[in-house]
């Protein structure tokens, strides 16, 4: 039997821990607050942003949006950032991707003072995740999510092979990390990989994030394998569908995580929650 992993569920788990963490707070007198900068009008970013305001809201948090038109100067929002950065009611940054072309996201990710980075973009945030140093920094939602589901559903970690296809800073690198510090064997493939499907045959977890709807076919995947699908795609008829060819490949594999109710409800779980260990930190750290 496949195991259908249950994203909604668990990332309600994790929305009630954080509910109760924003409570704790509370009694010190201290209120998270997360900033969110959209610029553009694209529809998928304004339903992302706006849910993620809707959760923090619902969850005790304080939560702004800032909006920019699609033509907004970089130094706009440079300045947006320079403002947030210190402000003390503000723990939590996060710049919605994708950017338009005249703004240059390297610049803008390494703005945000890495102690209220998010997102876990920040090179300094990434590079200590490669590092893997100890102590209290923030590391990419989506792959902390992902790794919230593997130990929550007891997916053996040491000495086993993931395969992540994708190499983005958003997934695959932070991904990469997080698994090798798990001592995961790690290999790191992308949609050009030659030989692919022999490469993911070999996963015994194979995450996909690349953008490239139903990629993953039955013949990508070995038998039992876990397979953790981040692809936000939509088909000709519009509806939203995943990396992996879920139909295709449920039957053949231990576990997978289907689109939606897999992988994103736990992005915008571990974004709230990393939002709180933020605020904690910022305590500590004064
Ligand atoms: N700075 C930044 N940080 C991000 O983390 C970031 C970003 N920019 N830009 C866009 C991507 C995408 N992303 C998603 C989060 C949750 C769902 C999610 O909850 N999806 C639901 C379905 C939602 C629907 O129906 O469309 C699900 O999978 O069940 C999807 C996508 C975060 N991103």
């Amino acid at each position: 039997m496949t195991t259908i992993i249950d994203g909604k569920k668990l990332a309600q788990k994790i929305n009630l821990q954080t509910t109760k963490e924003v409570a704790k707070l509370k009694g010190q007198g201290i209120k998270p607050g997360i900033a969110v900068i959209l610029v553009g009008d694209d529809p998928a970013s304004k339903m992302y942003t706006r849910n993620k305001q809707r959760k923090a809201e619902k969850l005790g948090m304080n939560s702004i949006l800032k909006t920019f038109p699609s033509d907004v100067s970089q130094q706009v929002i440079l300045d947006e950032i320079k403002a947030l950065n210190s402000d003390d009611t503000i723990n939590a940054i996060l710049v919605q991707a994708p950017l338009p072309q005249q703004i240059d996201a390297d610049v803008i990710t390494s703005a945000i003072v890495p102690s209220k980075d998010v997102d876990g973009f920040h090179p300094q945030n990434l590079g200590r995740l490669y590092a893997n140093q100890a102590g209290n920094y923030p590391v990419a939602c989506t792959p902390k999510g992902i790794m919230t589901i593997l130990k929550e559903y007891h997916v053996p970690l040491v000495g086993q092979h993931a395969v992540i296809v994708g190499r983005s800073i958003l997934v695959g690198k932070p991904m990469a990390a997080l698994l090798l510090n798990e001592d995961v064997t790690v290999t790191v493939a992308g949609h050009h990989t030659k030989n692919l499907a022999s490469l993911t045959k070999q996963a015994d977890i194979l995450i996909v994030a690349t953008g490239v709807g139903h990629l993953i076919k039955a013949e990508f995947v070995k038998p039992d394998a876990v397979v953790i699908d981040v692809g936000i795609d939509h088909d000709d008829n519009g509806k939203l569908i995943g990396d992996v060819d879920f139909d295709a490949v449920k039957d053949v594999v231990g576990a997978i995580t289907p689109v939606p109710g897999g992988v994103g409800p736990l992005t915008i779980a571990t974004l709230m929650q990393q939002t709180v260990e933020l605020t904690k930190w910022s305590q500590i750290n004064g």
